[in-house]
This record gives structure tokens, C-alpha cells and sequence, in this order.
């Protein structure tokens, strides 16, 4: 779309030239006379630009930018003032009053130019960003769940906002946690500036250090300018730093050393920066063990764990699932253009029964999923099951070394444990389809089931009873 541009001047031969030069560059023009006509233009025409005289008719150009400044913020139309040549006090005066630059005339045609494209340019980079971020707090705005385990989360983590202290997110992949670090740069002081998200499991060492840190011109081959780091990025604002439980111990000193003094290098520099930023770390792996095992360092981890939030698995608090199934349909129904699809009794039922081993994120996308390939609007059980096949890919695979430190029985009793709530969580919860999959009699099943509740350490989901349906 043509950029609209409004020019304001009683001389006549210098606004023709004007239209003229910007037509040819491919805007379309407006024309006001005076000053009162250019408000009215303003009302009129929504230009995304204006060209402003200061020696007007009837309104000042200053006046027109005082009044201008009444009906819109200055920074949503970008005004460039025309002045007589030597009239500088007049163009300063200008510029206070919100104006976003000024040429003197006679005016030059590329000067004029550039300074047209540079604010149009300004503009849409700043409707970009304020779009952007509004998509982003809409996203992030909503923290769905009124289970107790949650709202007290959410209270604990409202009330971390109010403090810069670090923060440690802990919890099963796809519990949230990096929903709840951006709503608590949201509700801090420092949610204008930048949050800015660092996952350290998705790159190699030197990477992370190099995105973390930035690296000064020659630090290595390929190294032709300076580079700022996210850290330095993140200035005034907030660092999120995903999967920390998997940082090497030689970034784990330098962060330390962040952590204690805001400052660092950057890769292959020796200048100190400073930097103000506030830190949020989540992980799901168990940091006080990687402490005992000697993965991760102790003095990090008590910088880190100044207030340690968990986020509770989506089978611990299934009173929400509704809720968020609700609010993931009518997000995806919106995007997949079905505002009318809706859940039926029956797949309600079987999301609120299935294991959700990849907690509310795999809940968003059997959502996603069943909003797009069901064939009707109420979405059944069986568009819901498409998922559990892959479910598995959520969680960590085989029942891990652990066991080999047991005993054979007790040992043995963990990987039959393990075997069922597999077989459970793929059949969405169902026994009976569990017990097909195991080549079990569903009876015998549950006989394991019950025998293995009854032991202490047999806590975990069995999924119900319910026959085939
Ligand atoms: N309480 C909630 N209400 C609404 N949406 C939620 C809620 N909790 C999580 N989500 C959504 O679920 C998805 C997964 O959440 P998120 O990415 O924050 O999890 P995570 O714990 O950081 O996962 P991972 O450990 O795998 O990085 C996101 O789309 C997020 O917006």
C-alpha cells in the first residue's frame, strides 16, 4: 500500500513541487493550505505522514502540532517541520512539541527523500512491536487453572514478581514454566523492557557461550564485527534461561559470576560489562541430584534457587483439564477458522481420564490436531485418540539406570510398573485397550494394578477401570 503523505504550505508553487518529486517516488499526496485545514485533512485522509509548514495561515505550524498532540499520541504520525532557512529556534521549538525532524528550505530533494523513508520506516517498526507485543501478552496473559496447587503458584509467583530475586522454575516438560517466567517478567517493573529466552539445552557449548556473552570483532574466524549477547540484549529486563539443568560446568562458572556481579566478557574481549537484568531458570531434571552427582555446580544452584516454584504434572490437578481444553479449542478453532467445534461429553471424558504425559503442551496439540482433521464440529473420542501413539515422545525413555541399583525384585516390580503406565498412557487411560496392547486378560491387569497400588512405592497412574467404549 502507498504510503499517504499530507503537505501543509500556503505557498503554491512549493507545494506542486512537492507533489510532484513525491508522487514520482511513489507516495500518494494530500494537500491542506493552512493550518486549520490540516487538522481537518488529519481527521479526514488518516495520512501516515505529514509535511509541515510553521509559517501558516489562520493556525501556526506549532499550534497545529499542539493540537495535534491533543487528538493522537505524537508518536503514532510522524511530522517533519519545513523551515525558513536560519530559523532554527523556531524548528527546536518544533521538535519539542513531538515533531519527528526538520528541513530547511529551499529544500534538497534526496534529503528530503531519506527523511521521509527513515520516519515511515520508524513508524512501521514501531506498529510491528507494539503488535507483536500485544500478541505476545495475549498469549501469555492467561494462566488457566483454579486448582488449588496451581493458584497457589500463581500467588507465589505474583508476589517473586514484586522482587528481583532469581527465580527457579521446576517441573515436567510442558507444565507451564515457561509460560509462568514470561508472566512474571510481565508482572514485574520490568516487563517494558526485553525478556529475553536462552534455551541451553539447543546448542552446543560455544554457541551458548557466544550467544550468551556476544563476542568482540576477531574473537574467532569469521568474527568481522562485534556482537552483542542476549545477556547484554536483555539490559533493563529480564533472562530466561530454559533446560539449565543441561549447561556444561564451564558456562555454569562464567553465569555464576554474572549471577554474583552483573558483569562478563564478551568472547575474546577484555572490557567488563555491566549489565542490569533479572534471572529465571527452569529445568526438569532434578538439580539437587545433578549437585550430588557433580553435573551441576552447588553455588550456582543456591544463586539460582533464591525462590523455587513447582509446577504441577497436568495428572496431578485434572480438575483443570476442562478448563484448558476449552481454552486451547477455542484458540485453534479460531485459527483453523471453526469458531463452532466444540468438545463432546464423551472426549471431555477421555481428556480428563487420559495421563498427559507431556502435560499441558500435549494437551494443546491433541487439541490443535482434532480441531483440524475432525469431520464434524463436536470433536469425538476418536479424533482425541489419534495422539497416544506418539505420547510416549514427551516423556524420557526406558525406565533408566535407577533400577540397576535396586534389588532384582524390587527392580523387576519398577520396570513392570513402568511397562503398564506406558501401556496405560498410550491406550488414553482405558485398561481394557491397555491390556490388548500387553496381551494381557484385562482382569489379570488389573489384578497387577491393585498388587502394586498396595505397595508403598506403586504410586503411580493407573487410569480407570472403564471398559472399551
Ligand atoms: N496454566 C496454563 N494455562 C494456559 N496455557 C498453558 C498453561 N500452562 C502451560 N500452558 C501452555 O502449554 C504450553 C507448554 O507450556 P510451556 O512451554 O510454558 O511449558 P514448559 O514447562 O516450559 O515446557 P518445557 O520444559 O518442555 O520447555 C504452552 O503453549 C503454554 O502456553
Amino acid at each position: 500500500m502507498k504510503a499517504k503523505l499530507l503537505i501543509v504550505d500556503d505557498d503554491a508553487d512549493i507545494v506542486t513541487v512537492l507533489e510532484d518529486r513525491l508522487q514520482a517516488s511513489g507516495y500518494t499526496t494530500v494537500i491542506a493550505r493552512d493550518g486549520q485545514q490540516a487538522l481537518d485533512q488529519i481527521e479526514q485522509e488518516s495520512p501516515n505522514l505529514i509535511l509541515l509548514d510553521l509559517d501558516l495561515p489562520k493556525l501556526t505550524g506549532i499550534q497545529v502540532l499542539k493540537r495535534l498532540a491533543q487528538i493522537k499520541p505524537v508518536e503514532d504520525l510522524p511530522v517533519i517541520v519545513m523551515t525558513a532557512h536560519g530559523s532554527v529556534n523556531a524548528a527546536v521549538e518544533a521538535m519539542k512539541e513531538g515533531a519527528y525532524d526538520f528541513l530547511t528550505k529551499p529544500l534538497d530533494k534526496d534529503h528530503l527523500l531519506i527523511v521521509i523513508r527513515k520516519a515511515l520506516e520508524r513508524d512501521s517498526l514501531k506498529r510491528q512491536v507494539a503488535y507483536l507485543r500485544s500478541e505476545v501478552d495475549g498469549r501469555y496473559a492467561n494462566i488457566i487453572g483454579t486448582s488449588p496447587t496451581v493458584r497457589t503458584v500463581v500467588e507465589a509467583a505474583q508476589r517473586a514478581a514484586r522482587s528481583d530475586a532469581s527465580v527457579l522454575l521446576l517441573g515436567e516438560s510442558g507444565t507451564g514454566k515457561e509460560l509462568f517466567a514470561r508472566s512474571i517478567h510481565q508482572w514485574s517493573h520490568r516487563h517494558a523492557m526485553p525478556l529475553v529466552v536462552i534455551n541451553c539445552v539447543a546448542l552446543t557449548e560455544t554457541l551458548l557461550e557466544n550467544e550468551l556473552f556476544g563476542h568482540e570483532r576477531g574473537a574467532f574466524t569469521g568474527a568481522d564485527r562485534q556482537q552483542k549477547g542476549k545477556l547484554e540484549m536483555a539490559d533493563g529486563g529480564t533472562v530466561f534461561l530454559d533446560e539449565i539443568g543441561d549447561m556444561s560446568l564451564p558456562l555454569q562458572a562464567k553465569l555464576l559470576r554474572v549471577l554474583q556481579d552483573r558483569e562478563f566478557q564478551r568472547v575474546g574481549g577484555t572490557r567488563t560489562v555491566s549489565v542490569n537484568i533479572r534471572i529465571i531458570a527452569a529445568t526438569n531434571k532434578d538439580l539437587r541430584q545433578a549437585v550430588k552427582a557433580g553435573q551441576f555446580r552447588e553455588d550456582l544452584y543456591f544463586r539460582l534457587n533464591v525462590i523455587t516454584l513447582t509446577l504441577p504434572p497436568l495428572r496431578e490437578r485434572r480438575e483443570d483439564i476442562p478448563a484448558l481444553a476449552q481454552f486451547f479449542l477455542e484458540r485453534h478453532a479460531r485459527e483453523a477458522k471453526r469458531p463452532t467445534a466444540t468438545l463432546s461429553t464423551a472426549s471431555l471424558e477421555a481428556l480428563t481420564h487420559y495421563p498427559w504425559p507431556g502435560n499441558i503442551r500435549e494437551l494443546d496439540n491433541v487439541i490443535a490436531r482434532a480441531v483440524v482433521l475432525s469431520p464434524t464440529d463436536a470433536i469425538e473420542p476418536d479424533m482425541i485418540a489419534l495422539l497416544p501413539e506418539d505420547a510416549h515422545l514427551c516423556r524420557e525413555e526406558g525406565p533408566g539406570l535407577p533400577y540397576l541399583d535396586l534389588p532384582y525384585h524390587e527392580s523387576m516390580d519398577a520396570h513392570s510398573r513402568h511397562i503398564i503406565t506406558r501401556a496405560i498412557e498410550k491406550s488414553c487411560g482405558n485398561q481394557t485397550r491397555a491390556a490388548e496392547r500387553l496381551h494381557l486378560q484385562r482382569t489379570y491387569l488389573a489384578r497387577l494394578i491393585k498388587q502394586q497400588r498396595d505397595r508403598p512405592e506403586g504410586r503411580f497412574d493407573h487410569g480407570t477401570e472403564s471398559h472399551e467404549s
